[in-house]
């Protein structure tokens, strides 16, 4: 028989009894903890998920009112609800554990136990424990208003140089527990990037935790990332777990961490670092057990160099640094992503738009793209919207027109700046070629020349 992947803490003060009830168990469960001091039971049960505390109801001799019983079933409940506490109790003492179960306790042993009976108390107590945990997760994870929940993963979509490196380096990394800073601007696919990474590596069924630092104001920093007791503070209305808890297991995302002031810094450095968390209004550490992924679209090197970010900080979180390079810079992903948001957004709005016009194709390589792909989609999405034609035109591209403006040739290379002139052309001319030829001073013929020189 496989043992059931839980754990089972058992605490009473006779070791005989710890010593038997673990033999007959340990056959079952992956992981059998015993301690015949209750005193354990805080640091236990805050470092560990522990699936069932089989709990006896009286620790000191001559005192067998099993009021120590219930004080740390409510200890445990208060640290932990989702664990399941089974109490054993001597025959005769029954009315406690009547008592018990109306403070928490799930279920009752009468010793000497039956270990079959033992058994199937316990693996009911951690199916139960399994799926409070289950919705306590689901439930937290569904009120963030962030990307968890609302956004499915994208396919990686390239084939230039730059994309398929990032993706072999991701494919390597995935599986290991190193920490990884992803780097690029904004829509250039970091996110996607941390979901993946998540997906390929052994956590991939626990949680993926997004958190947009950028988005969390100082306040709220520590009580959204370490959680928080039922009147920590004024609106503390219930024990909140952090989204370090909520990604036990998995992969937080902490995305935007260049935006972090100086003094959060050093406190998400000592979570980093010692790898425990201790909840607002609680004075109990925690063990978290996350893989941490982080991203930016800030020059993190730069702002060490100008002291706004942690040199011991950038060590801890970038043993791998995965750069993505801006849209601009892979000009040959873009007919490929053009066509698979197509294809994405034909589904969406019911449509059937199965081309993009080669001057459309060619403004849309020659654009400079700020925005990068999320850029790309919205004028694609754009297009399929307001297109009366079965294809995508260039006059259903619509650049913003600031973002318009030509990129200045900043090379003497005269291959480099020919290929630069050209592409700024198209783009104000938004892929038409008489009137991109008539600004080079150039024929359409010779156009399509350089075009095809270009790859452009
Ligand atoms: N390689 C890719 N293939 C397909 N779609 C992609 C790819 N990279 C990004 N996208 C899409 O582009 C959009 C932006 O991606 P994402 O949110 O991952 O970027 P980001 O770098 O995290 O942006 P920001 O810095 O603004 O948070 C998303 O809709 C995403 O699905």
């Amino acid at each position: 028989m496989r043992k059931k992947e839980a754990t089972i803490l058992l605490v009473d003060d006779d070791e005989d009894i710890l010593f038997s009830a673990r033999i007959s168990l340990k056959k079952y469960f992956k992981q059998i903890l015993t301690t015949s001091t209750p005193k354990k039971i805080t640091q236990l049960v805050s470092n560990e998920a522990i699936d069932v505390v089989l709990l006896d109801m009286n620790y000191r001799i001559g005192y067998e009112d099993g009021k120590e019983g219930i004080y740390w079933l409510e200890h445990i409940k208060k640290i932990s609800p989702e664990t399941t506490v089974i109490l054993m109790t001597a025959f005769g003492s029954v009315h406690l554990a009547v008592e018990a179960i109306k403070k928490g306790a799930t279920d009752f042993i009468l010793k000497p136990w039956d270990n079959d009976k033992l058994y199937s108390t316990i693996n009911a107590g951690v199916e139960l424990s399994r799926s409070k945990r289950k919705n306590t997760q689901f439930e937290s994870i569904q009120q963030l208003d962030n990307k968890n929940f609302h956004q499915q993963t994208e396919h990686i979509i390239g084939h230039s140089k730059a994309m398929t490196d990032a993706m072999s380096l991701l494919k390597k990394v995935a599986p290991t527990d190193a920490t990884i800073l992803i780097l690029g601007e904004n829509g250039t696919g970091k996110y996607v990037f941390a979901k993946e990474l998540h997906l390929q590596s052994n956590r991939s069924k626990y949680p993926f935790i997004h958190v947009d630092l950028g988005a969390l104001n100082e306040n709220l920093f520590e009580s959204e990332l370490f959680g928080y007791t039922k009147g920590a503070f004024t609106d503390a209305h219930k024990d909140t777990i952090g989204r370090f808890e909520l990604a036990q297991k998995g992969t937080i995302f902490l995305d935007e961490i260049g935006n972090l002031p100086l003094h959060l810094q050093s406190k998400l450095l000592t979570v980093i670092q010692n790898r425990k968390i201790t909840r607002l209004g609680e004075a109990i550490e925690r063990d978290i057990d996350v893989r941490i992924i982080c991203a930016t679209n800030a020059n993190i090197h730069q702002m060490v160099t100008e002291g706004s970010f942690r040199q011991d900080l950038l060590y801890r979180i970038n043993t791998i640094e995965l750069n993505l390079p801006p849209l601009r810079e892979r000009t040959k992903d873009i007919p490929l992503l053009a066509h698979y948001f197509l294809n994405k957004l034909n589904q969406k709005y019911r449509k059937s738009i199965h081309q993009i016009t080669p001057q459309a194709m060619a403004a849309l390589t020659a654009y400079s793209w700020p925005g990068n792909i999320r850029e790309l989609e919205h004028i694609i999405e754009r297009g399929v919207i307001i297109t009366e034609e079965n294809a995508i035109t260039p006059s259903d591209l619509h650049f913003s027109s600031k973002k318009y403006e030509a990129t200045p040739v900043q090379t003497l290379h005269l291959e480099t700046s020919e290929k630069m002139l050209i592409q700024n052309a198209l783009e104000k001319h938004q892929g038409n070629i008489s009137k991109t030829a008539k600004e080079l001073g150039i024929t359409r013929a010779a156009l399509y020349r350089r075009l095809d020189k270009h790859q452009l």
